[in-house]
C-alpha cells in the first residue's frame, strides 16, 4: 500500500527547518579567510575614523583667517614653508601668512584650518596667491567624521563582504569572531548513476545533482564533505547514512525519498531514528523534499529530480545553513517583476519556475528558463531566479506582476513573506 502524504504550505516547512536551524558557537579565524563569514559579534569603531584631520586635496594647507578680503582683483599671498606627503607630519605649525604644500590624505599641521587646491593658486617658487577668501575648516576631512570612537557601525549576524573586510582591516582586526560554518555532507543515491567521467548506458544519466549541490554550497562558501553516489541498496545506503551523519552536521542526501520501490530514504531515516519534520510540501518542483532531524543535525532529503532537488536546495537548505552559521538575513532577495511570458499550466500547488529576470526601460521583467518539469535541467542553467506563483491559480498572463526570488546573492533578507 503506498503511503498517502499530507502536504505543507512552503512557508510551514521553511519555518520547521529554521527551528531545528542550531548555531554552532563562534570561532577566531584570519581577516584573509572572513570573506563570507558572519560576525559574531557587533563591530563598533575602535577609534576614530580617520584618526586625525586630514587633507582631501593635492593643496596648501593654509589659516583661513588669512584669506579674509581676497578677491580676483586683490589676490592674497602665502609663503610655502615646507610640504607635507600623505604618511608624513609637518615639522613645525603654520604662522601668519604662511602655508604648507599638502598631499591627499596628509595630516593637517597645527594651525592650519583649511586647505586650497592647487588648482586654485596661481604658483611662483616658494609662494602662491589666493582670489577668494576660504572659510574655517573648508577642504579638511575632519577626525571622526566617517566613524567615531565606540560607534555601532555593523550589527552581529551580518554578512562581511568587501566592504566589512575593509573596516575591520581599518580598525586592526587581523582576526575576526565570527559564527562556525556546520560541516556538510553530500551524497547522490541512484543505481542508475553515473560519474561525469563515464560513458551513457541504458538506463543510467550522470549524475548532475552532485555536482550542483557542491557549486551551490560554494556559492555559499561552505567547504562539504562528498560522500560521492550511492546505489539503491537499503542496508548499504542506510550505512553510509549513518556514517556520513557521524562525520557532519548536515547531510544533504539527493533522490529516493519519493514512494518508489527503491526509494529508501524514509525507511533510512525511521531505522536512525531520526524524526521526520515533513515529507510533502505544497510545491512544485519539490513537493517529495523531506527534512528530518537527528542529534540537532539537519538531514536534507532533497529529490532526485534536479530541479527539485535545485528548488529544495534554494529554499531550506541554503537558509538553514546561513542560519547555523549565525546570518541574520538567510533568505533569498525578493523583487516584482513583470511577467513577459505566460505561464499557462494551472497551479495546485505554489510553482517555482526557473527563471530569467532583466531590467528594461519599462522595469525589471520576469521570463520563465524553459522547459521547466521538476526533471528540468536546463532551466536551471539557464535562470538566473525563480518565479513564485501562487497556488490556486489557474496559470499567468504576459503583464501580471509576480514575485522573484533572486539567486546567488551576496546578501539576504530578514524574512520569509510569501
Ligand atoms: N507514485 C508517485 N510517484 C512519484 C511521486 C509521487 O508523489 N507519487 N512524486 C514524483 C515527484 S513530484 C518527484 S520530484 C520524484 C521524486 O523522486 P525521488 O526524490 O524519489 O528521486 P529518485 O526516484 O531517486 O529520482 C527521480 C528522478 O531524478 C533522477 N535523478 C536522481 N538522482 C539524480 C542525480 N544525482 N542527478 C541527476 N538526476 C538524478 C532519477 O534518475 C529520476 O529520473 O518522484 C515522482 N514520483
Ligand atoms: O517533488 Mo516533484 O519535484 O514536485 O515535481
Ligand atoms: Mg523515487
Amino acid at each position: 500500500m503506498v503511503e498517502i502524504r499530507k502536504p505543507i504550505p512552503v512557508a510551514h516547512a521553511v519555518e520547521l527547518v529554521m527551528k531545528h536551524a542550531y548555531p554552532l558557537g563562534n570561532e577566531e579565524i584570519p581577516l584573509e579567510n572572513a570573506y563570507g563569514r558572519i560576525l559574531a559579534e557587533p563591530l563598533l569603531a575602535k577609534h576614530d575614523v580617520p584618526p586625525f584631520d586630514r587633507s582631501p586635496y593635492d593643496g596648501y594647507a593654509i589659516r583661513s583667517e588669512d584669506t579674509d578680503g581676497a578677491s580676483g582683483d586683490s589676490r592674497v599671498p602665502f609663503r610655502v614653508i615646507g610640504e607635507i606627503g600623505a604618511g608624513h607630519v609637518a615639522d613645525r605649525p603654520i604662522n601668519k601668512g604662511e602655508a604648507f604644500r599638502i598631499m591627499t590624505g596628509a595630516l593637517i599641521p597645527e594651525n592650519a584650518n583649511a586647505v586650497v587646491m592647487f588648482e586654485q593658486t596661481v604658483e611662483t617658487k616658494d609662494a602662491f596667491t589666493i582670489r577668494k577668501p576660504f572659510s574655517k575648516g573648508e577642504n579638511i576631512s575632519f577626525k571622526g567624521e566617517d566613524a567615531k570612537d565606540g560607534e555601532l557601525l555593523i550589527d552581529a549576524g551580518a554578512l562581511i563582504h568587501p566592504g566589512t573586510i575593509a573596516l575591520l582591516a581599518t580598525f586592526g582586526y587581523a582576526h575576526v569572531n565570527v559564527a562556525k560554518q556546520p560541516v556538510v555532507g553530500i551524497l547522490s543515491t541512484g543505481t542508475e548513476l553515473l560519474n561525469v567521467d563515464e560513458e551513457l548506458v541504458p538506463g543510467k544519466i550522470r549524475n548532475s545533482n552532485g555536482p550542483m549541490i557542491m557549486a551551490q554550497l560554494d556559492r555559499m562558501g561552505i567547504d562539504y564533505k562528498s560522500y560521492g553516489m550511492h546505489a539503491d541498496d537499503l542496508d548499504s545506503c542506510a550505512q553510509m547514512v549513518a556514517q556520513a551523519i557521524e562525520e557532519t552536521d548536515v547531510l544533504i542526501t539527493t533522490g529516493g525519498v519519493s514512494v518508489g520501490d527503491y526509494d529508501h530514504l524514509p525507511l533510512i531515516y525511521e531505522r536512525l531514528g531520526a524524526k521526520v519534520l515533513f515529507n510533502k510540501v505544497a510545491m512544485r518542483p519539490g513537493s517529495v523534499t523531506t527534512v528530518a532531524v537527528l542529534d540537532k543535525k539537519l538531514l536534507f532529503g532533497l529529490s532526485g529530480n534536479p530541479s527539485a532537488c535545485f528548488t529544495g536546495f534554494e529554499l531550506f537548505t541554503r537558509p538553514a545553513i546561513l542560519t547555523m552559521m549565525g546570518a541574520d538575513k538567510p533568505y533569498m532577495p525578493r523583487m516584482t517583476a513583470e511577467l513577459s511570458e505566460d505561464f499557462q499550466k494551472p497551479n495546485p500547488f505554489t510553482r517555482f519556475v526557473r527563471a530569467i529576470w532583466e531590467s528594461t526601460p519599462d522595469g525589471v521583467v520576469a521570463r520563465p528558463a524553459g522547459f521547466n518539469k521538476s526533471s528540468a535541467v536546463s532551466s536551471i542553467a539557464r535562470g538566473n531566479c525563480i518565479i513564485v506563483l501562487p497556488s490556486g491559480t489557474r496559470g499567468f498572463t504576459v503583464g501580471m506582476k509576480v514575485d522573484i526570488l533572486l539567486l546567488g546573492a551576496e546578501q539576504g533578507v530578514a524574512d520569509w513573506v510569501l
